[in-house]
């Protein structure tokens, strides 16, 4: 319909969706799980730093369940019916962080579905927390993580990589203008969630520069030493 035939009000509506109602997290202080009974790792590094293709890995040798913050993201933007849709695509083609209630609902659920249908309870979360807030409530509502990987690159290194893998990823924002936001992005504002979690002495910094299989190596060395294979 041409907007221009609607009353002023209905106008716009057409023009400017509607903001959906985001989940309540302000009163969750107690966490879900116990951090007895549930390991959380996070991985970080910046866009296109291997993050998704490590944990591929490590899921395989040490029974752990690989939840991609941005992988979640983008299957409830394309789930019929979603009211979040709009919000993440927009989101993500321009590198921002989606609100942080969004993301950790979907955290949490997948997790609770894991542990139930998996009877799983190892989980490495690649790409989040991604801003210090998220960091603080994800550990007041849902389970403090155990430590952090992060995985190091320059960032002309991660740029050949990304625009090799936007050839075929089919991915709205392996381009160079969302690729430029999204070292922004993460140079502003989440590599202070790494620094922060430095202080508290659970960084585990890697280079990943190296063969997907070299930098396998230095992986292995860090979980050998904590979990059973
Ligand atoms: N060590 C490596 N050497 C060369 N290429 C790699 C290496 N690790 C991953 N890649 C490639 O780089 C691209 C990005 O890897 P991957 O998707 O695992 O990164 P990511 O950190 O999950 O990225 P994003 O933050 O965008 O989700 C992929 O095409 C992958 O095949
Ligand atoms: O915690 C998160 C994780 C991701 N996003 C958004 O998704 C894209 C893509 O994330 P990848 O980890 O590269 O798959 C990211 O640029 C953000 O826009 C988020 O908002 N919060
Ligand atoms: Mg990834």
């Amino acid at each position: 319909m041409n907007p221009s035939a609607l009353p002023r009000k209905q106008k716009i509506a057409a023009e400017k969706p509607k903001e959906p109602k985001l989940p309540n997290l302000e009163d969750r202080k107690i966490p879900t799980f116990d951090q007895k009974d549930v390991t959380v790792v996070f991985v970080l590094g910046g866009p296109g730093a291997g993050k998704g293709t490590q944990c591929a890995k490590i899921k395989e040798d040490y029974d752990f369940v690989h939840l991609s913050a941005g992988d979640l993201l983008r299957e409830e933007q394309q789930r019929e019916g979603s009211q979040y849709g709009e919000l993440i695509k927009s989101y993500i083609k321009d590198g921002l962080i989606v609100p942080m209630e969004v993301t950790i609902v979907l955290l949490e659920n997948a997790m609770k579905d894991a542990m139930k249908k998996q009877n799983k309870s190892r989980f490495l979360i690649d790409g989040f927390p991604r801003k210090l807030d998220q960091a603080v409530k994800f550990e007041e509502a849902v389970v403090p993580c155990q430590f952090v990987l992060y995985f190091e690159c320059p960032e002309e290194v991660l740029l050949k990589r990304l625009l090799k893998r936007g050839e075929s990823s089919g991915r709205i924002d392996d381009n160079i203008e969302s690729i430029k936001k999204r070292f922004r992005v993460f140079a502003d504002t989440s590599f202070p969630v790494i620094e922060e979690y430095e202080t508290q002495g659970k960084v585990k910094k890697l280079s990943c520069e190296n063969s997907v299989d070299g930098v396998y190596d230095e992986v292995k060395k860090i979980f050998d030493n904590l979990f059973n294979q």
